[in-house]
C-alpha cells in the first residue's frame, strides 16, 4: 500500500489541545505504530471502527468539478481528536490508521487541460489507480471484522467502497446515498460522477437508494435510467422539501427498505447540505441536522456496513466548519452502531 501514509504518535500530539480536568478523543484513539500488511496490522486490534482520509480531489477533476476536497482530512483530523472523550464518544473503539495521498499525482496533473480529451483520459486513469487502493483498504478492513469511516475524496471513493465491501463479503452490496446527484452518469472512464455506475454495470452494487436528489442536476437520460431499473429508487429533494410531498422520515424508512436486507453502505455526499462548501456548492440543501438524523437512523441498522462522507472542500475560511461537520458525523453514526 505505498499510498497509505499512516497517522503518527507524533503527528497526533502535535494536533492534539489537551486540557487540565478534560480528556480529549485524540488521548484514547488507538494508532498503528507500523504498517507491515493492512489485515495483519488491524485484525487483532480490539477496536470496531477504522478510520482514514483519501487526500484527494483528482477523481473531481476528472469530472470537471471544483477541486479542494483533497483537504477534508486535515481538517476533520484537527476538530475529531480535539472532541471529549467521554462515555458517549466511545473513542477507545477507534483506529486512527491514516491517509492515502496522491500529492504527487494531484501535482502531475496541475497543468493539464483538461477540456483536450486526451489530457481528460490521463486524469480519468489516474483515478483508476485510487480505485485500486480504497478497493484494496475497505475490503482489508472488512475482512479484519471492523467497520470503516472513510473521509474523502471525491465521490469517485464510492467505487472502491462498494467494490472492497463486496470482494470481501463475496456478494454485491446495497447503498443509501444522501446526494444532490446520482453520480450514475455513463461510463466514460473513472471520475466522481460516476461511481455509482460504475460499481453496479461490474456487479458489485445491487439495490440502490438517492436520497435527496436534486431536480435541476439530473439530465433527463439519468432520469429515465434510474427510473427504468429495478434495484435503483430515489427521491428528490424538491418533492421533500419544496412541494412537501413526501415526508423525510417516511422516506428514511422507505430508503431503509429498499436497502436494508443485506449489507450497505451509508454515502454522504456534503453537496446535499446547504451551504457546504464543495464541489457543487448549494444555497439550498438539506440541513446539518437532517444529514445527522440520516447518519444516526441508518447507522443504527444491523447491516451498516461503512460510512463515507466526501466532496467537502475547506478553505482556510471554512475549515473548521468543515471538521466540525465531519466529526458531528463520524460520532453521530457510531453513537448510533452502539445502541
Ligand atoms: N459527485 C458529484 N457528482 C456531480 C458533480 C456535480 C458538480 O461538480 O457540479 C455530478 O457528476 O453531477
Amino acid at each position: 500500500m505505498q499510498h497509505l501514509i499512516v497517522f503518527t504518535e507524533k503527528e497526533k500530539q502535535q494536533l492534539l489541545k489537551k486540557r487540565k480536568g478534560e480528556t480529549k478523543f485524540g488521548e484514547h484513539i488507538q494508532l498503528i505504530p507500523n504498517l507491515t500488511k493492512i489485515y495483519v496490522d488491524i485484525v487483532n486490534l480490539d477496536v470496531d471502527y477504522v478510520v482514514f482520509g483519501i487526500n484527494e480531489d483528482i477523481g473531481i477533476t476528472a469530472n470537471l468539478g471544483k477541486t479542494g476536497a483533497y483537504k477534508a482530512w486535515d481538517a476533520t483530523l484537527k476538530v475529531l481528536l480535539n472532541i471529549q472523550s467521554n462515555a458517549l464518544t466511545n473513542a477507545k473503539r477507534v483506529l486512527i490508521l491514516g491517509h492515502l495521498d496522491y500529492t504527487k499525482q494531484r501535482n502531475a496533473i496541475a497543468d493539464l487541460d483538461v477540456s483536450k480529451k486526451k489530457q481528460l483520459s490521463k486524469v480519468r486513469n489516474l483515478v483508476e489507480d485510487i480505485d485500486k487502493d480504497v478497493t484494496h483498504l475497505v475490503s482489508s478492513i472488512i475482512k479484519a471484522g471492523k467497520t470503516p469511516i472513510i473521509i474523502g475524496g471525491g465521490h469517485n471513493n464510492a467505487y472502491g467502497n462498494i467494490k472492497g465491501c463486496a470482494l470481501a463479503n463475496n456478494e454485491k452490496i446495497n447503498v443509501v446515498n444522501f446526494d444532490a446527484h446520482s453520480d450514475f452518469r455513463a461510463e466514460e472512464g473513472r471520475h466522481s460522477g460516476n461511481g455509482f455506475s460504475y460499481a453496479y454495470a461490474e456487479g458489485f452494487l445491487k439495490n440502490y437508494f438517492i436520497f435527496g436528489l436534486h431536480e435541476n442536476y439530473t439530465s433527463s437520460n439519468l432520469l429515465n435510467t434510474i427510473k427504468k431499473v429495478k434495484s435503483i429508487n430515489f427521491n428528490t429533494y424538491e418533492a421533500i422539501e419544496v412541494r412537501k410531498e413526501l415526508d423525510y422520515s417516511s422516506e428514511m424508512k422507505n430508503a431503509l427498505n429498499h436497502v436494508s436486507d443485506k449489507k450497505f453502505g451509508i454515502e454522504i455526499d456534503c453537496d446535499a447540505i446547504k451551504n457546504i462548501p464543495s464541489s457543487a456548492m448549494t444555497p439550498s440543501g438539506f440541513s446539518v441536522k437532517q444529514a445527522r438524523q440520516f447518519v444516526n437512523y441508518f447507522g443504527k441498522d444491523a447491516n451498516a456496513t461503512y460510512l463515507h462522507i466526501c466532496e467537502a472542500a475547506p478553505t482556510k475560511k471554512s475549515e473548521t466548519k468543515i471538521g466540525k461537520l465531519i466529526t458531528y458525523l463520524i460520532t453521530d453514526f457510531i453513537r448510533a452502531q452502539k445502541s
